[in-house]
Order: C-alpha cells, then sequence, then structure tokens
C-alpha cells in the first residue's frame, strides 16, 4: 500500500527537489500540497511543475486535512509556519517529517509531548544528508578526546535562521560528551561585537552567508600541536532526499518524537 503524502511548501527550493523524489517514488503518493498562495490550483497548473502533477493546492491546513486521507505530512517552510504546520498534524493525527529548522526547545519539547499524547511518529531533523549526520556522528566521538572545538557552517545567503539546525544539533552532540568549558583566553575582548561568534555553553559556532554556497560545516577541534577538522559538504538539494525518504518510510512505525536521523540509522 502506497504512504499518503501532504507536502508544505513545494515550490521552496527544497519543496521543488522533494515534489519531484515523492512523485518518481513507487510506494509514495502525493496527495495535496500546502502553501501560502495558489489556492484551488494543482501544482500542474504552476509554471515550475510538470503539466501532468494534477496535486490539490492548499493555504489552509484544516481544509486540507479534512478533504485527504494521510499518513504522513512533510515540512519544507520556514520556521514559525512549520512549528504550526507540525502541531496541527500531529492534531489530526498525521505523521509529520520536519526538515525545517529554527524550532525553539519550547516549541520541540512542546511537540514531544503532543506526539507522545497523540501515539504519533513525528521526526524533526536537522540535516537529512546521510554524510552530514555522520559527519556529527563522528565530531561527537572526537569530541572525548579534544574538547576546544569551534563549528563554522556556511550556507547561500537565503537562509532564515542562525546558527543553522545541524549547527545547533552537531553542538548539543558534542555536549553530550564535553564538560561546558569557556574556550579561548579567559580575558579575550570582543572589539567588534560578534566577533568570536554564537557561545554554546563555551563551544563557538560561526555563521557563514554567501550566494553560491549551499550547505556546508567544517567541525574544527584544537588539542596539543594539533588540529583535527570534520567537514561536510551538500552540493545540491538532491543529497537530502534519500534522508526524507527514509524519514517517511519510518515515522510509520514510530509513536513518538525522534528529533536527529542520527537517532534512526
Ligand atoms: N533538514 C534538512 O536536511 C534541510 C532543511 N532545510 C530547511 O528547510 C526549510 C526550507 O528550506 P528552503 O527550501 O531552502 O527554503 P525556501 O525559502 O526555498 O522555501 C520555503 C518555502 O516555504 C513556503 N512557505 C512559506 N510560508 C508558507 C506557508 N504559510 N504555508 C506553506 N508554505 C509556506 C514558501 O512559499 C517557500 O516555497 C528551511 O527551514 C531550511 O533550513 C533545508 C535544506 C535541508
Ligand atoms: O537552509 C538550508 O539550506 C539548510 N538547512 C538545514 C540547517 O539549518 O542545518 C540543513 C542544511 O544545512 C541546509
Amino acid at each position: 500500500m502506497a504512504i499518503n503524502i501532504i507536502l508544505a511548501g513545494p515550490r521552496g527550493r527544497m519543496g521543488y527537489e522533494a515534489v519531484q523524489m515523492i512523485t518518481n517514488e513507487e510506494s509514495f503518493r502525493l496527495v495535496a500540497c500546502l502553501d501560502h498562495k495558489h489556492d484551488g490550483l494543482t501544482l500542474g497548473e504552476l509554471e515550475q511543475f510538470r503539466d501532468d502533477l494534477q496535486v490539490p493546492i492548499y493555504t489552509d491546513f484544516d481544509t486540507c486535512l479534512k478533504q485527504h486521507q494521510a499518513d504522513v505530512f512533510v515540512d519544507l517552510t520556514i520556521p514559525e509556519v512549520g512549528y504550526k504546520h507540525t502541531k496541527t498534524a500531529l492534531q489530526y493525527k498525521v505523521r509529520p517529517v520536519v526538515g525545517t529548522t529554527g524550532f525553539t526547545d519550547e516549541q520541540l519539547s512542546e511537540l514531544k509531548e503532543l506526539a507522545k499524547e497523540q501515539k504519533r511518529g513525528c521526526i524533526i531533523a536537522p540535516n537529512f544528508a546521510i554524510g552530514a549526520i555522520l559527519m556529527m556522528k563522528f565530531s561527537k566521538m572526537a569530541a572525548k578526546y579534544f574538547p576546544d572545538v569551534e563549528i563554522i557552517e556556511k550556507h547561500h545567503d537565503q537562509k532564515l535562521d542562525a546558527p543553522s539546525g545541524t549547527a545547533k544539533k552537531t553542538a548539543e552532540l558534542i555536549q553530550d560528551v564535553r564538560e561546558s568549558k569557556k574556550q579561548g583566553h579567559p580575558n579575550e575582548e570582543e572589539t567588534l561585537p560578534g566577533a568570536r561568534g554564537a557561545d554554546m555553553n563555551g563551544m563557538r559556532i560561526h555563521s557563514m552567508r554567501l550566494p553560491g554556497l549551499v550547505a556546508h560545516q567544517e567541525v574544527i577541534f584544537g588539542g596539543a600541536g594539533q588540529t583535527l577538522t570534520i567537514s561536510h559538504d551538500s552540493m545540491n538539494r538532491a543529497s537530502f532526499m534519500d534522508g526524507i525518504k527514509e524519514c517517511v518510510n519510518q515515522v510509520m512505525d514510530l509513536e513518538e518524537l525522534v528529533y536527529g536521523l542520527e537517532n534512526l540509522l
């Protein structure tokens, strides 16, 4: 039996790629899309999609959920909207797979509680690329031996949230094995605010935004007389699609919220 999917954000960089992946996958069926425009049209009526994509577009999620029996809801939008969508999907007992980043810790806790109450699977994955998951895992391994670490994440200049979800997740994983420690000289001073980047329990995260970039991260560890750099580059958004596929399949068997694809691989 096919898995029926509703996708939010089909016209976005990730959404467009996800439409191609879902509609090319035999075991998936794209039953509807959610957008903030084009209510009542189908994807095929929009310029960027194939004419034969007879997938209806809704601007109101409640209406969409009442009209279509969906198993999984995929969100690739913006933080504020993605959070509201995820909550609504869970209230309708539809399983969310969320790639949207920038949720607060409070929002994540609230959604975790809701998924538990509703006994519905929900996956929130700051990064769907397998290479990025390995980069995070390797960083956690290295942090045991190198407590001094700085993260540099580099993204395209249309990204809304900083630091990236991946950088925050990496720092959280490192934090599991690293004691809180303020890095750099104890008396260091920023003569330009922000020069040392964001501070997460003494660990520093630097966010770079430039046209031409897609999604890249370096985790640099420093020790006596040596540095270790673990890096990952997504050259295009196809790099995230296998991860979304995996999450759509796995969320069907979950009854709680899982934050991070590293917990499922
Ligand atoms: N987890 C992962 O592996 C990845 C996550 N992302 C995240 O995915 C999200 C989307 O990224 P991009 O596609 O690059 O952004 P984008 O800006 O290209 O697309 C966002 C889409 O959201 C849509 N949108 C805005 N408000 C909406 C609403 N009320 N209802 C429905 N749709 C709405 C916009 O029309 C737009 O098409 C971001 O949060 C980004 O950080 C991006 C790449 C990989
Ligand atoms: O906005 C993006 O592009 C990306 N967002 C995710 C993040 O915030 O970590 C994943 C990837 O880095 C691409």
